[in-house]
């Protein structure tokens, strides 16, 4: 992804006044805080032109979802959205980087990514609990979540815990975790979802790497436009923060090499060096931590390594992601990742009869 030219810049700001865009979202108050972020910095730049957001529901955020597979499960938050942008109906709009199918439909783009929240994911312990940590956990404590991934990681660690389901948005998820009558003792959330509605206090600890890879895109924000949309373009690239990008754009990658598209327990920890002011001869890196763990945890494939990225831009980036999935299929993810298909397979046939709820979160 170039960036915009100065003079492309200097051209969108003076083509945005008096312009109306329209901005699309999720109705979630997640959805909405990230959306409100994106509308002030546009706003900031371009205090003439008018930021309208239009708000909605997807299929994601209803609780049964009919079929779901059908649609191919991660594009359930983004798809209707795609379908306004397409339409000419908003010009742009708002996600969770993370909620963000690693193939996008044809015609849609990624315009920005905004600087990263922290990516980590949080252990959420019910009030009132006395335990802090996974380990403190009686054996057959219940763990909320409905990631694959994040299952996956704590059974590695904690086989002595069990895991069970937890949907909703992030409240309900917490209302559901308090409730006296409730199976969970705790649930794991991004930390970024909890900062950004303003319930740290809710954060009994954060996790991470050795025990816990977070998502790939975790805690960022990305603004899809519609690919070729010069005006739109200029209007947001200035938004992006460019070593998150080169992170999430490398993680990605990896992803989509690894085509774990879904509900696949891939892990990553991804960290931008910059370059040493003192002038040691090396030019900015980026350290990715990336893993493939079976669905019971019992097995995993990591990959660890620094990169150096020589100015490389968006490519290069793209290129970290596909040497760090070539590393992991060498040392045998595909076998983890077949098993995972195979088993994904059984269970949407399971599901389509019985129409139930969609396993989506990452
Ligand atoms: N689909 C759920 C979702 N999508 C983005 C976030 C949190 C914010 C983020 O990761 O950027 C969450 C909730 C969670 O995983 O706890």
């Amino acid at each position: 992804m170039s960036g915009p030219t100065s003079a492309d810049a200097a051209a969108a700001a003076a083509g945005a006044a008096g312009k109306v865009y329209r901005i699309g979202t999720r109705s979630s108050q997640l959805a909405m805080i990230q959306t409100n972020i994106v509308r002030s910095a546009l706003l900031a730049r371009h205090p003439d032109a008018t930021f309208e957001i239009t708000a909605m529901k997807t299929m994601g955020d209803k609780d049964k979802v009919t079929a779901l597979h059908s649609f191919g499960a991660k594009s359930l938050w983004t798809m209707e959205l795609e379908t306004l942008l397409l339409d000419g109906e908003v010009d742009l709009i708002v996600h969770s980087l993370k909620d963000m199918p690693t193939q996008l439909p044809a015609g849609c783009a990624i315009g920005s990514i905004l600087e990263r929240e922290d990516p980590r994911d949080a252990l959420v312990m019910k009030a009132g609990s006395p335990h802090r940590t996974l380990a403190d956990l009686p054996p057959g404590s219940t763990v909320g979540t409905s990631s694959v991934r994040r299952g996956a990681q704590i059974l590695a660690r904690h086989p002595h815990l069990r895991l069970a389901n937890v949907r909703g948005n992030i409240d309900t998820r917490l209302r559901k975790l308090d409730d006296p009558e409730g199976p969970y003792e705790c649930i794991i959330l991004a930390a970024a979802g909890l900062l950004r509605i303003g319930s740290h206090h809710r954060i009994t600890a954060y996790l991470s790497a050795p025990t816990m890879l977070h998502a790939v895109g975790q805690g960022a924000i990305g603004i899809e436009i519609r690919d070729g949309d010069a005006d739109v373009a200029a209007l947001v690239a200035p938004l992006s923060h460019a070593p998150t990008m080169t992170c999430c754009l490398a993680e990605r990658q990896l992803m989509r090499t690894l085509e774990g598209g879904c509900s696949v327990p891939i892990g990553v920890e991804t960290k931008f060096l910059e370059a040493d002011p003192a002038g040691t001869g090396e030019g900015d890196r980026v350290h990715v931590r990336a893993s493939v763990s079976s669905v019971d945890g019992t097995r995993c494939v990591e990959v660890e390594d620094t990169f150096s990225l020589n100015d490389g831009g968006a490519p290069r980036a793209e290129e970290v992601g596909r040497l760090v999935a070539q590393r992991m299929l060498e040392r045998g993810a595909g076998v983890l990742l077949e098993e995972i298909q195979k088993s994904k397979d059984a269970e949407a046939e399971a599901e389509t009869a019985a129409a139930g709820e969609p396993a989506v979160e990452q």
